[in-house]
């Protein structure tokens, strides 16, 4: 049986715990004042806006990134759309290698990754689809590593209250590979644990023992 949408409040009471994520009040520049600032970076970089191939570039740039921050206009809710059911299991639920895109706040370059998230029910269970959603919803804000890990965990611990969550994302910054320091091989793995996961270290050495089993080698 499903439980239906969350009460308005519930969401409020999990999205107020997090760190300020609304900004579905309209933007505060047009679409034409952030065109023109990626003009002007076009010209900053000695580049000639107006030639064929950059003509449309500030267009695309500016729909680029608003898709790639779109988390923002998401919300619990509605990306839940109710799939949460009553389910009688204490077994730990794992969805593991969840693919992963974000931004770095910092230079606003791609972070790639995996993340990796666990819970153990207590009466509720989500469809897992929506595991992988609000991982995506997170992903596509301007992020740390860090803050993107513990966002999955603490909506996934408000909206079931389960026993515990754990997530692991492990992630390569393009900040740091194509620029910067330039360590192309480097990968930053991120963890955070609620619950059980944070207090039963065997909980928790079983969640990390799964997320390493390769199962195509079974
Ligand atoms: N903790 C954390 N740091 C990040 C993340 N993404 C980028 N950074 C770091 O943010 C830091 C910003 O450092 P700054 O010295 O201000 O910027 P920078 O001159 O571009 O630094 P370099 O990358 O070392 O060239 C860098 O060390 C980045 O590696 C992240 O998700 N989490
Ligand atoms: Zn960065």
């Amino acid at each position: 049986m499903t439980l239906g949408k969350f009460e308005p409040n519930q969401i409020e009471k999990i999205n107020r715990k997090l760190p300020k994520l609304n900004t579905t009040q309209q933007p505060l520049v047009s679409e034409e004042e952030m065109r023109q600032a990626v003009r002007t970076l076009l010209l900053g970089l000695g580049e000639d806006p107006d030639r064929e191939g950059l003509k449309d570039t500030p267009k695309r740039v500016v729909k680029a990134l608003k898709f790639l921050t779109s988390g923002y206009n998401q919300s619990l809710d509605e990306l839940l759309n109710g799939a949460v059911f009553h389910e009688n299991t204490n077994e730990m639920v794992l969805v593991r290698d969840i693919d992963l895109f974000s931004s770095c706040e910092h230079h606003i370059l791609p972070i790639l990754g995996h993340a990796h998230v666990a819970y153990i029910p207590d009466g509720k269970v989500i469809g897992l689809s929506k595991i992988a959603r609000i991982c995506e919803m997170y992903g596509r804000r301007l992020q740390v590593q860090e803050r993107l890990t513990a966002q999955i965990a603490d909506a996934l611990q408000g909206l079931l209250k389960p026993k515990g969550v754990a997530v692991v994302v492990e992630a390569s910054h393009m900040c740091m590979v194509m620029r910067g320091v330039q360590k192309p091989g480097s990968w930053t793995a991120t963890s955070a644990v609620r619950g059980v996961f944070a207090n039963d270290p065997k909980t928790r050495q079983e969640f990390m023992s799964l997320i390493h089993h390769n199962p195509s080698m079974h």
